[in-house]
C-alpha cells in the first residue's frame, strides 16, 4: 500500500543526531502541551491514551503500547521556521532478565513508528532505545528545573547529584542533568559496584562537556551515603521495594523516580513520598500508573511550567517520569528531521 519503503533510523544514526538542547527543548514542549487545552487551531497541543501493556509472567516480560500525537509544536534548536505536527507509536518491551543472557541484551528494547499526519501512512522506523533512554533524561531535566532550580534562589549555585542504578537510565541521567545545570559532584550507586566503577570513569572522560568542567565523581557501597548530601536524585533501578527513605535525604531535595517498571512507585518508600509534594509527567498516566500510590499527586510539571498551577517554595519534591508517548514522538521527530536535512545535503 505503501508506495515508498519507510525510512530506517539506527540507534547509531540517534545517537548522532541527538543533542542535549534539543531534547530539553522539545520535552518541554511535550510536558506543556500535554496539559494545555487547546483554545486556538494554531498553538501547540498533544494526545496520548493510557498505554495498554501485557505482561509475560513466565519471561518477566512486559511489552507497552503507547501511542502519541502533537500537533502546531516548534523546535527551535532543530529548525528555526518550521511548526511540527507528529503522530507516533512506540512499542517497547521491559524483560528484566535481558543482562543475565549467555549474550546480554538491554533490559527495555523499544521501537517507534512514524506516521504522515496528512493521510496515516507509514513513514519512518526509528530504532527507539536511545529515544526512550534520551527522552525519559530530557522529561527530569525539565522537571528538575521547574521543580527544583526555579523554586528558590539557592537553587542557582552548583548543585549535588545522586544517581541510583548506573544502568542505561541512570547513565543517560547523569550526562544530561550535568551537560545542562551546574552540577559540582555526582555521586554513584549500584548494586554491583563495578558497573558504578564503570560509569564514574566514563563520565569523568565526559566532565569537558559538562556545564560545571570541574565535577568530583564519587561511588558509594550504600544508598546513605549516596544521597545524604544531593539536591537533586534520580532513582533508575528495577527495585520492587524501597531503596530510598525519608531519613536519608535533605529537606529541600529534588527526585526524579524513572525506574522499575511495573510498580512504578516502588523504589521510594510511602513516608518519603507522603512527605514530599508528588509531581507526574501526565495525569493520564498518574491516574492508572500510580492508582496504588496512597499519595495525592499536586499536577503535572506543565501545569508548573504554564503557572496554571503554583509551586510552593519549602519543599521536597518528587518527580514522577512514568514515561509518555508525546515525548517519544518529539524526540524521535529530532531524529528524523536531522536524518533527513543530512542526507538532502549529500
Ligand atoms: N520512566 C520511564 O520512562 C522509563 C523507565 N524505565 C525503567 O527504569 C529502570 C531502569 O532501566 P534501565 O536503566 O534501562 O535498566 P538497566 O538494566 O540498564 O539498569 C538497571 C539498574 O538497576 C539495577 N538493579 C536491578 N535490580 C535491582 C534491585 N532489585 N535493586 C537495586 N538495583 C537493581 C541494576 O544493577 C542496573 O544497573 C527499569 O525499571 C525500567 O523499566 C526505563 C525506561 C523508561
Ligand atoms: O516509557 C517507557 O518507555 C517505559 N516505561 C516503563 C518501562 C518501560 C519503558
Amino acid at each position: 500500500m505503501c508506495e515508498n519503503r519507510p525510512t530506517f533510523i539506527t540507534e547509531a544514526q540517534v545517537e548522532e543526531l541527538l543533542t542535549w538542547p534539543a531534547v530539553y527543548e522539545a520535552s518541554e514542549q511535550a510536558l506543556q502541551s500535554i496539559c494545555e487545552k487547546r483554545t486556538s487551531d494554531s498553538q501547540p497541543s498533544a494526545k496520548q491514551p493510557p498505554r495498554p501493556f501485557v505482561e509475560l509472567e513466565r519471561r518477566n516480560g512486559l511489552a507497552f503500547s503507547m501511542l502519541g500525537y502533537i500537533e502546531n509544536y516548534r523546535m527551535q534548536s532543530v529548525d528555526q521556521g518550521k511548526v511540527f505536527d507528529t503522530l507516533a507509536h512506540k512499542i517497547v518491551t521491559a524483560f528484566t532478565k535481558n543482562g543475565q543472557l549467555a549474550k546480554p541484551l538491554p533490559v527495555i528494547i523499544a521501537t517507534v513508528f512514524l506516521f504522515d499526519t496528512m493521510t496515516g501512512q507509514l513513514k519512518t522506523i526509528v530504532e527507539g532505545n536511545g529515544v526512550t533512554a534520551w527522552r525519559t533524561a530530557g522529561s527530569c531535566m525539565v522537571g528538575t528545573k521547574y521543580l527544583y532550580f526555579d523554586r528558590n534562589e539557592k537553587c542557582k549555585s552548583d548543585k549535588v547529584l545522586g544517581i541510583l542504578g548506573c544502568g542505561v537510565q541512570g547513565r543517560i541521567h547523569a550526562i544530561g542533568i550535568s551537560t545542562m545545570f551546574p552540577i559540582s559532584e555526582i555521586h554513584l550507586w549500584n548494586r554491583s559496584v563495578a558497573k558504578a566503577a564503570e560509569l564514574k570513569k566514563e563520565l569523568e572522560s565526559l566532565a569537558g562537556t559538562f556545564k560545571s568542567k570541574h565535577v568530583k565523581i564519587f561511588i558509594h557501597e550504600n544508598v546513605r551515603d549516596c544521597v545524604k548530601t544531593a539536591d537533586i536524585i534520580v532513582t533508575a533501578t528495577q527495585s520492587t521495594s524501597p531503596i530510598l527513605f525519608e531519613d536519608m535525604v535533605k529537606e529541600n531535595v529534588h527526585i526524579n523516580a524513572v525506574g522499575a517498571s511495573k510498580d512504578h512507585h516502588s523504589e521510594i518508600d510511602l513516608k518519603l513520598y507522603r512527605n514530599s509534594k508528588l509531581y507526574v509527567d501526565s495525569w493520564t498516566g498518574g491516574k492508572t500508573e500510580l492508582k496504588s500510590l496512597d499519595c495525592p499527586i499536586e499536577a503535572e510539571v506543565g501545569e508548573i511550567i504554564t503557572k496554571s498551577k503554583a509551586l510552593t517554595q519549602n519543599q521536597r519534591t518528587i518527580f514522577h517520569s512514568l514515561g509518555m508517548a508525546v515525548t517519544d514522538a518529539v524526540v524521535a521527530q529530532i531524529a528524523e528531521t536531522l536524518y533527513l536535512k543530512k542526507k538532502s545535503t549529500f
